[in-house]
């Protein structure tokens, strides 16, 4: 019966749509221009963007339509885009920091339940951000809030893992907006390139800049999970890390070579100088699983043992367990899916590269956090 259809009715049915960067309703964040509903039942929404080009306007006009129509009554919408005044997004900006001041990374706050993973490598080219890419998604996919940062500066891959290359974020009085993915928050440096083709060539002091800028300047909401890919081997980010976020636990990614596990465990040592945790040590391509008998028989295509060998290494020069997380099995199509922005763990959840993945996600997901760098707020006893 459309003459029961009320503006209050339309304005409940609001407040389930979330504005798709902030994932927040967008009632709350003062979203709504304005509700009319005709005795007829056509209803108008006037609805705000944060800025004029909203790359994601059309998904905030379906959502809101979809919203309006499932109510009874309700027999057209139009959805009409206004875009907020400069107060209107420094009260929103405002509103998304809680009050805090701006440039503090929140990961580092006394009490913040983020855990932060920062992937590593020796080598370039053994899967880091192949592997990155696909916990992401498996955690997201698990219900995990999680958060990527594509911190290797010169070979930015994950945009094209996660389908939004060429990408730009939304930015919301100096606050970033990242651009969601497969249920991923995910910044990289390509999105502040000014072309995609030119080349980046910061040197340490701009690297510093741009990894503070994202840990500070990104609204990231609240996170169960951060993760950061780095560079390969043992650079200036890796460094510039450990003082932005001292709580980071380094993740470290090999391949079976013994050759490759040199260069990871001297990767992975790092953390001895910078005081932080090892979570642990993930073995990429350990082995192609047999097209004729499956995954028993394993072709050890790159030989084998080195990913343990980089887990006791690591154990024996920090002095703590460092476990191996998983072996990853070479897989064509985890190759295709990074190409074609579909993460394996999505597309082919049971192939065995895919269901290593998923474990290794659940595993560091639900592990409680570190307390390296953390502030536990506790007094000597008299
Ligand atoms: N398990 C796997 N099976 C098949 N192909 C893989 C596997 N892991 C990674 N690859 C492929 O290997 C190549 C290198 O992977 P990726 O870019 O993830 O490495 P990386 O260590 O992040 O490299 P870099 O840090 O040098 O950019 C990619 O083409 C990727 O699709």
């Amino acid at each position: 019966m459309s003459a029961l259809l009320t503006a209050e009715d339309v304005t409940t049915a609001l407040a389930d749509v979330k504005d798709p960067e902030i994932r927040r309703p967008i009632t709350e964040l003062n979203m709504v221009k304005s509700v009319d509903v005709a005795a007829d039942g056509r209803v108008t929404v006037e609805v705000y963007l944060t800025v004029a080009g909203c790359p994601l306007r059309d998904t905030i006009t379906r959502d809101v339509s979809a919203a309006v129509m499932a109510l009874d009554g309700s027999t057209s919408v139009d959805v009409v885009l206004d875009v907020m005044s400069a107060e209107q997004r420094a009260d929103l900006s405002r509103q998304l920091r809680g009050g805090a001041p701006e440039r503090e990374i929140p990961f580092v706050k006394p009490g913040s339940l983020t855990r932060v993973y920062a992937v590593a490598s020796g080598k370039g080219g053994v899967g880091k951000s192949s592997v990155t890419a696909n916990l992401a998604a498996a955690m997201a996919a698990d219900g995990v809030s999680v958060g990527l940062v594509d911190a290797d500066i010169y070979g930015h891959s994950i945009p094209r893992m996660f389908g939004i290359e060429g990408s730009q974020p939304t930015v919301v009085e100096k606050m970033i907006m990242p651009v969601p993915a497969h249920g991923v928050k995910v910044i990289s440096t390509e999105m502040f390139k000014p072309d995609r083709d030119t080349p980046v060539a910061w040197r340490g002091p701009m690297l510093h800049r741009a990894l503070q800028q994202f840990l500070t300047d990104v609204y990231w909401g609240d996170l169960d999970v951060l993760l950061l890919d780095l560079p390969p081997g043992t650079g200036d980010v890796a460094i510039s890390l450990a003082q932005l976020l001292p709580n980071a636990e380094i993740l470290v990614v090999t391949t079976p070579q013994l050759a490759a596990a040199e260069v990871a465990e001297r990767a992975g040592s790092i953390a001895i100088q910078t005081h932080q945790q090892v979570a642990g040590v993930i073995e990429n391509m350990s082995y192609l699983p047999c097209p004729h008998c499956g995954d028993e028989h394993r072709l050890e295509v790159f030989g084998s043992g080195g990913g343990q060998r980089v887990a006791d290494g690591l154990s024996r020069r920090l002095g703590t367990a460092v476990p191996l997380l998983g072996e990853i099995a070479l897989d064509t199509r985890l190759r295709e899916g990074g190409d074609a922005g579909q993460p394996l763990v999505l597309t082919e959840a049971d192939a065995p590269g895919a269901q290593a993945m998923r474990d290794i996600a659940r595993r560091l997901s639900h592990r409680q956090r570190g307390l390296a760098g953390m502030s536990l707020s506790l007094s000597p006893a008299g």
